[in-house]
């Protein structure tokens, strides 16, 4: 695996925070890339990781993750929905998970597939 992406819907983003804070040294190395607001946190919390940010999620960023999974240049999603909220941009979720999963990358919606991607 050379690139992931990296999602989380506001009430998961601690959620990822926190495992990206266990896994530092194990996707240190590789590209990584986020929606706007996920990236931005990600680079607060945790400077020594290289980020690139996309647009947020709902000013376009999942379509930007969606179409770089159609160009083959993401291999893996690590994307933390939130099961309890209704999103306004829930026609870009669900297109990013179907991208994701028509090219059959590893997709993981919660922590625990997450765990299992990265080989844990
Ligand atoms: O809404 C999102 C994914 O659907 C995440 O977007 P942000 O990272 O910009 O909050």
């Amino acid at each position: 695996m050379k690139s992931l992406g990296l999602v989380a819907h506001d009430a998961c983003k601690p959620v990822l925070l926190d495992w990206v804070g266990e896994h530092l040294e194990q996707i240190g190395g590789l590209e990584l890339y986020a929606t706007g607001t996920t990236g931005r946190r990600l680079m607060e919390a945790y400077p020594e990781l290289k980020v690139t940010a996309l647009k947020s999620g709902p000013l376009g960023g999942d379509q930007q993750l969606g179409a770089m999974i159609a160009e083959g240049r993401l291999d893996a999603l690590i994307f933390f929905t939130d099961p309890l909220s209704p999103q306004p941009h829930d026609v870009d979720v669900k297109a990013l998970t179907r991208l994701a999963v028509l090219y059959d990358i590893p997709l993981a919606l919660n922590r625990a597939s997450a765990e299992v991607i990265i080989g844990r």
